[in-house]
This record gives structure tokens, sequence and C-alpha cells, in this order.
């Protein structure tokens, strides 16, 4: 493909993520530098469809490297899970004469990249950019270290109330599928119990776990709940469970909600999404193409798109021993 590769397009797709800018800063900029020409699109795979695509050079990304969002906007579409969606969108890839197309999104947008590829044999690269970390092959993915940060901070506050009023505190954090930010959060912000979708903690465990903790001497407590959790309750009736099954406490439950997802992006994620953005392109100058760039112990990494939506291998266990250890 190396010969015929001319013009790129980028698009960022599914939830909005700190660091999204910087990627697409650094795919135009790597463009300019290799001399080639990069169309940015708008509104992820609903502008695809629409046609809403310009030119973009090194000037047209100044200025966005601390932004958080993405300032090509992003979407979810309906349409695109559509054959008919699929056939407009590659229509308008043809008609601008885009050889390949970047996607920086979770595992939704690669599901529909992948589907691009094989429809209709048309070149594709994934670049991880979500919040929640939850893809195959990847260390980390753009957005996830901002969200992190923006999560400790926002427990940080929570557990000043906590603590001075001898309350329980349950925290609603994002994370539909995946309870890294949980967990990793929930670690970081010294929570007492943590809840995520990949374990089943069941309640009556959580309420003795409670228990324990109260009779050593706490007399407050942040658990910490993944949106996706699987303990059959939402958070709201979770906390009215704890606050029947256990004394000497007054509940209170928080949610986050989207103020995990915005904010300017921490040093890691602009780094990152920087190296992930120039990998991209550099991949399809060797002639890569239906993989997604990752990061994997530091190295830039490409592996097939089909194994980054594949189930991983998320090592939680581990953490959730050092959590379990760290809140006795
Ligand atoms: N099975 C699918 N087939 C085609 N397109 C899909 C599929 N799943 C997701 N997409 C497209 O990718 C978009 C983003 O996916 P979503 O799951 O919302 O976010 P993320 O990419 O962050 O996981 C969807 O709105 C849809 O347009
Ligand atoms: O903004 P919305 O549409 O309410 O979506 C909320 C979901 O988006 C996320 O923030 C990010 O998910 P994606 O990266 O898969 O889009 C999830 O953690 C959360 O469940
Ligand atoms: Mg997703």
């Amino acid at each position: 493909m190396t010969e015929k590769l001319k013009n790129i397009a980028v698009l960022t797709s599914g939830g909005d993520a700190p660091g999204m800018n910087a990627a697409i800063r650094a795919v135009v900029r790597a463009c300019s530098f290799y001399d080639l020409n990069c169309f940015g699109v708008y509104k992820g795979y609903e502008g695809l469809i629409n046609n809403e695509m310009e030119p973009l050079n090194a000037r047209s990304v100044r200025n966005i490297i601390n932004k958080g969002g993405t300032f090509l906007k992003s979407a979810r579409s309906k349409a695109f899970m559509t054959s008919e969606g699929r056939k407009k969108a590659h229509g308008n890839l043809i008609a601008n004469q885009i050889d390949a197309l970047i996607v920086i999104g979770g595992d939704g947008s690669f599901t529909g990249a992948l589907k691009l590829s094989e429809e209709f044999d048309f070149p594709v690269i994934g670049i991880p950019g979500t919040i929640d970390n939850d893809i195959n092959g990847t260390d980390y993915t753009i957005g996830y270290d901002t969200a992190l940060n923006t999560v400790v901070e926002a427990i940080d506050k929570i557990r000043d109330t906590a603590s001075s009023h001898n309350r329980l505190f349950l925290i609603e954090v994002m994370g539909r599928d995946a309870g890294d930010i949980a967990l990793n959060a929930g670690i970081g912000a010294g929570a007492e119990e943590i809840l995520i979708p990949e374990e089943d903690m069941g309640i009556d465990r959580l309420i003795d776990s409670l228990k324990k903790s109260k009779k050593t001497g706490k007399t407050s407590s942040i658990i910490v709940v993944a949106e996706g959790d699987k303990s059959g309750k939402n958070i709201f009736e979770l906390g009215e469970h704890v606050e029947q099954h256990l004394d000497g406490y007054e509940v209170r439950v928080s949610v986050l909600g989207h103020i995990q997802r915005g904010g300017a992006p921490s040093c890691y994620d602009r780094v990152l999404a920087s190296k992930l953005g120039v990998g991209a392109v550099e991949a399809l100058l060797e002639g890569k193409r239906d993989i997604m760039i990752g990061i994997v112990h530091k190295d830039v990494t490409s592996i097939p798109l089909k194994q980054a939506l594949e189930k991983r291998d998320h090592q939680h266990d581990r953490l959730i021993k050092v959590a379990d250890i760290t809140s006795v």
C-alpha cells in the first residue's frame, strides 16, 4: 500500500476521552511530517455517513494538546450499525479518495472499523481511546490515566465528609463492563471495598467485610462501585441495603458521572496519545492495516484489530489482593 498511500482520514468515536485531541494532533502532524494529506471526519461514524470531513494541516491542530474532549466531536452512531449506513460511509471514503481510516475509540468503534475493513476491504487502523481501559493488547488506553486522577481527586474530597460525619459512602464510577477505573482509583483513594463487573463479591460478603472493618475501629468507609457491578442492585438500592444491615453508619451515595470523562489530559495521556498517533501513521506507511496500535511495557506495538477485541487478561486478581490487604 506504501506507494499509493496519499490521503488518510481520522475520526474519534464512542465516549470522548481526555487525550483524544492530542492523538488527532499527532496523526495530523505525522501526516504533515511524512507528506501525506490528512482529513478530519466530524462526529465519528455519523459524520462519515454524512460526508462531514475536511482537510487538516499541522496548524489546524494548534493549541489542542491540553484540551479534553475531541474537537472532531464524537458520536454513538446507530446508522453505522446497519449495512446501509456502512455502505454510505464507504462511498464517502472512496469519493474523497481516502486510502485509509484511523479510528480513535473503544471496543465498539473497533468493531465498526473491522466491519468496514471486512465488508469493503478498506484499510483501517485503531487507536485505543476510552477511559474504560477495556481493550485487549494495550496496557493503557488514552484517557484512562486522566480519568483515574479525576476519580481519585473526587473521592479524596468525599472522604473529608465521610470522616467528618462518620459516614459510609458508596461512590459510583464509570465502567460498564470493566473494573479498571474502580479498582485502581479505589486503591489509590484508599477505599474499604471495591465492586467491579468482573467479579461478583456477593452482598453478604460485602456486609460481613464492612462489619469486620467497623470492629477494627474504622469510623467511616468508602465503597467504590463500578457502574457495571454484578451485585444485582443499583447503587441506591445497594446503599439502602447496607444501611439496613449495618449499624453505626449513616449511608450516602454519590454518582460521579460524566465529570470522569472531561478535563485536561494528564501528561501521561498526552504522551501516550502522541506516541500512538505517530505510530498509527507510521504503521500505514509500513504497509500495515487492520491493526490496533497499542502500548505494551512502554513500547508502541501493533496487533490485529480482531485480537484487540478479544477478551483480555485484565490481571485484576493481584490488584484485588492489594486492595484487600491495604484496606484491612
Ligand atoms: N457491532 C457494531 N457494528 C458496527 N458498528 C459498531 C458496532 N458496535 C459499535 N459500533 C459503532 O461504534 C460506535 C462507538 O461504539 P461505542 O461502543 O459506543 O463506543 P466505544 O468505541 O468507545 O466502545 C457506535 O456508536 C457504532 O457506530
Ligand atoms: O456518555 P454515555 O453515552 O452515557 O456513556 C457512558 C459510558 O461511556 C463510558 O464513559 C465510556 O465508554 P466507551 O469508551 O465504551 O464509549 C463508560 O464508562 C460509560 O458506561
Ligand atoms: Mg467501549
